[in-house]
């Protein structure tokens, strides 16, 4: 678990003041993924930076299981740091070293016995399935092969938090799904909590419970997949669930509404039973649907007839749980 409470970090630059984060706050319990996506100058590496402690806050506090660590002294700067494992964008292991021996690296520097080094570093890399590899050097693994030692390292410390900055921004597709699989399966195996930065919207859709949305040092949305999904004037539903093309320029007269539905619902033909029910023909301009978390989303523009009684269907669509938003009257 990790609770980040107000956390501010302001940088001085000569006359200028920067405020990159300006009280960042959030509650990721163990055991789920939490991402938070942001565009560049978010404030995003200042976040990673303060919570791995290689930047001290100007203020708030970040806590691993109820254990502060933002305020700790330099001492136990070391001890702390380990209860927060990190994946970087691209994986930094030391070249001149195995695969085995990257892992092993944190594990030597606080001088755990070797064999207890060798048991460890046998268990990681089976659990990110590089057993055959555990003698290659960085330079004959790919990508996904590195990203996974990176993985293994990270966790050598038994951390509580698994921080992921970026982890598949450098991989392609194929290797960017394989590598969200595998932090998705150590978190089911580790009970870990973890927290993935990112940029990609994509990877917040295929990976995390909940997401945070950081804008300008500040999280502006927040909240489980399924509810910010739910929200048709959110941001973040609105990125999650892209109305696919904009309207056709040549479309007969009609009310133009957005539909948004999710759960059992989603399988439900809606549409159908707007039809049946008001006796009109629905023209369906645009859609998507979406497994996203526990739930299947739609997404749906719909286009209904001149005189059509939109207060009538408006109601019934609501009824059925449907969010409806109005889009265009002709
Ligand atoms: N050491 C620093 N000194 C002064 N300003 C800084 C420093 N580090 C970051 N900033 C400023 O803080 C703000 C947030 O930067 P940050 O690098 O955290 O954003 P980001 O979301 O990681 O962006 P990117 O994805 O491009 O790396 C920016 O305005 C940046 O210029």
């Amino acid at each position: 678990m990790i609770t980040v409470t107000d956390l501010r970090k302001v940088y001085q630059q000569g006359d200028r003041t920067v405020v990159a984060l300006d009280g960042v706050s959030l509650h990721v319990e163990a055991g789920q993924i939490h991402g938070i996506i942001g565009h560049s100058g978010a404030g995003k590496s200042t976040l990673v930076r303060c919570l791995t402690l290689l930047d001290r806050p100007t203020s708030g506090s970040v806590a691993v299981n109820n254990k502060e660590l933002a305020n700790v002294s330099d001492t136990d700067l070391r001890t702390a740091r380990r209860r927060i494992g990190m994946v970087f964008q691209h994986a930094n292991l030391m070249d001149s070293r195995t695969t085995a021996q990257n892992v092993a690296f944190p594990l030597e520097l606080i001088g755990t016995p070797k064999s207890t080094i060798n048991e460890k570093v046998s268990a990681l890399l089976e659990l990110v399935g590089l057993t055959n590899f555990a003698d290659a050097y960085p330079s004959q693994l790919s990508g996904g092969q590195r990203q996974r030692v990176g993985i293994a390292r990270a966790l050598s410390s038994d951390p509580d938090v698994l921080l992921c900055d970026e982890p598949t921004s450098a991989l392609d597709p194929k290797t960017t799904d394989e590598i969200l699989a595998l932090i998705k399966s150590v978190r089911d195996r580790l009970n870990l909590t973890v927290l993935i930065i990112t940029h990609e919207m994509n990877v917040v859709k295929q990976a995390c419970d909940s997401v945070s949305l950081l804008e300008a040092g500040r999280i502006v949305e927040h909240g489980d997949i399924e509810k910010v999904v739910a929200n048709p004037a959110g941001r973040l539903s609105q990125a999650l669930l892209p109305m696919p093309g904009d309207l056709p320029a040549q479309l007969p007269a009609g009310t133009v509404l957005d539909l948004l539905y999710s759960g059992a619902s989603a399988a439900e033909p809606i549409i159908s039973s707007i039809s049946r029910t008001f006796n009109l023909d629905v023209n369906v301009l645009a859609g998507s649907v979406e497994n996203l978390g526990e739930h299947q989303f739609a997404h749906l523009r719909i286009q209904l007839p001149e005189g059509s009684d939109i207060n009538a269907i408006t109601a019934h669509l609501i009824a059925n749980g449907v969010a409806v938003t109005l889009k265009e009257a002709k």
